[in-house]
């Protein structure tokens, strides 16, 4: 099961740097002048459980016997010929540039399977150029940071299906694995459920001796992983497929994270990072906290940090076998999780004993209700609907006597939900505003325990349908819904 994937984009963007990732050897030179990259480069591939080949285009600036844009036209040409799927790559920092629309063009027409990646996507100086790629009208941008590895389970997840049907059509896989491709027409009521080709992806991750792997071993009702008093004993992040209460499961074990600082030998250190990956590749993220010693320093980087990474969040309170007065301590952390969590607010909090199996039911539930959540679309008629009221109970503020106007609004993406709101300062917006509109957002369409993501954009930031046509509403609606929104 394999195929080729080609890395194409302007000068610059981080191909090399995002092909390195992939290829996982300082195969292709980076750096930050434009063109450092002196042919096409290949190199066998993994993300996570896939394996191709990918290409690495670049070095564009080079030559110059013609020009950069018939040079990238043939080179470009050649990738794509070459390959199964492009990989289309942007710069989320500066936007969508000519030289994008001029690509997005080529691979319109020549490619048949593209995959958008808006890279420097780390840090909200990418988020208008993220959502500014909806434009390009090639999907749903995959937000990337090849640099930090960020978003690498976005890719995933676009290429993932693509990937399964290039094996069908080498007929080496069999039929029960159909991939369910269609995602144009949920409504709000609907949500992704996992097929069978597609596993629900969860990373258990905790702190060293938390119980991640009695957890997993009970869920699998088989000693498969090996469990012991040591901390630390689990090296690897270890992957198993089950079938969870009729739900096909694939569940990332992980070494247990511990402070970098305390991080000491080589293989610690693999095992902190392998960790990390696991966030990155999970859907879900269950962090796993050891009753007698709840939100440490340690348990609240790792909430953090799959908070950071979008991913859906469920808090599970291991060894409640072990605690008396359960009534008051679960006051406690309840308690506790709303001050040193708030990002993570309406999270559930689930207290399980690994060890008898008690509260597992309960965890299944609030995972799968966790990623429902994660994966939800609400219609723009009714964010407009909602938007009005919410401005007329606590109109946005005033600088200078002049009030901000919020014109408009949408949910550009999913996986977490993430909202376009159109007004007339974006830059002037107070946090707390922002934070008033999310939490909202929260409570009123029913979305606990799921990063939510809200971009303020001004009519004129970048767009770049300036210059050309007069920008209707009818376009200007299509550019901030994107061809795969609602
Ligand atoms: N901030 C940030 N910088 C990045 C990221 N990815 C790559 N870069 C930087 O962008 C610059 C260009 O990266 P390359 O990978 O060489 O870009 P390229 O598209 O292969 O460039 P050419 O070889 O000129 O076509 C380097 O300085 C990288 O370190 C990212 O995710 N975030
Ligand atoms: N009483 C009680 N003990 C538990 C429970 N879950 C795990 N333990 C014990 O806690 C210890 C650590 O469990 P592991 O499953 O190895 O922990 P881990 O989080 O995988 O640990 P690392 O591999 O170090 O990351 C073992 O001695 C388990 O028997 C539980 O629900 N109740």
């Amino acid at each position: 099961m394999s195929f080729t994937l080609a890395i194409v984009g302007r000068p610059n963007v981080g191909k090399s740097t995002l092909f390195n990732r992939l290829v996982g050897k300082k195969l292709a030179l980076v750096d930050d002048q434009p063109g450092v990259t002196r042919d096409l480069r290949e190199g066998e591939a993994r993300l996570a459980d896939l394996r191709f080949t990918a290409i690495d285009t670049a070095g564009l600036e080079d030559a110059t016997d013609d020009s950069l844009e018939g040079r990238m036209r043939r080179l470009t040409e050649r990738a794509v010929d070459m390959a199964d799927v492009c990989l289309f790559m942007i710069d989320a920092r500066q936007g969508v540039t000519p030289i994008d629309m001029m690509f997005a063009e080529i691979l319109r027409k020549r490619s048949a399977h593209v995959i958008l990646a808006a890279n420097k996507g780390e840090g909200s100086a990418a988020d208008a150029g993220v959502i500014e790629a909806y434009s390009l009208g090639l999907g749903e941008p995959v937000r990337l940071s090849a640099e930090h590895g960020e978003g690498l389970n976005d890719l995933y997840t676009h290429l993932m299906p693509l990937a399964d049907e290039f094996a069908k059509r080498a007929s080496d896989i069999s039929p029960d694995t159909d991939v369910d491709l269609d995602e144009d027409d949920w409504d709000e009521s609907e949500v992704r459920k996992p097929t069978s080709s597609r596993p629900l992806q969860i990373a258990v991750v905790g702190r060293p001796n938390a119980g991640k792997s009695t957890l997993i071993n009970k869920i699998l009702g088989e000693d498969r992983l090996l469990t012991g008093p040591e901390a630390g004993i689990t090296r690897d992040a270890i992957s198993l497929q089950i079938d969870w209460h009729g739900t096909p499961t694939r569940i990332f074990d992980t070494a247990g994270m511990r402070k970098k600082a305390k991080v000491q030998g080589k293989l610690e250190k693999l095992s902190v990072s392998d960790g990390l990956r696991a966030v990155k590749f999970a859907e879900v993220v269950v962090v796993l906290l050891d009753a007698a010693i709840p939100f440490e320093q340690q348990d609240l980087r790792i909430a953090d940090l799959a908070e950071r990474e979008g991913r859906a969040v469920v808090v599970a309170v291991n060894k409640w076998d072990i605690e008396d007065e359960k009534q008051q301590k679960l006051r406690d952390l309840k308690e506790s999780f709303e001050r040193l969590l708030p990002q993570l607010r309406g999270a559930p909090l689930i207290t399980v004993s690994a060890k008898t199996g008690r509260g597992l039911d309960r965890l299944h539930d609030a995972i799968m209700r966790a990623y429902d959540v994660w994966n939800r679309r609400v219609t723009t008629a009714n964010l407009n609907r909602w938007l009005t009221g919410m401005l007329e109970q606590h109109p946005p503020p005033a600088p200078q006597g002049k009030r901000i106007k919020l014109r408009y609004m949408t949910q550009a993406k999913t996986r977490p939900p993430g909202f376009v709101v159109m007004c007339s300062h974006p830059d002037k917006i107070p946090e707390s505003y922002s934070r008033y509109l999310v939490n909202g957002l929260r409570v009123d369409f029913d979305m606990p325990g799921t990063p939510i993501r809200l971009f303020m954009r001004g009519q004129n930031d970048k767009n770049p349908y300036k210059g050309r046509k007069k920008p209707g509403t009818s376009r200007l609606r299509k550019h901030l819904k994107g061809p795969s929104a609602d």
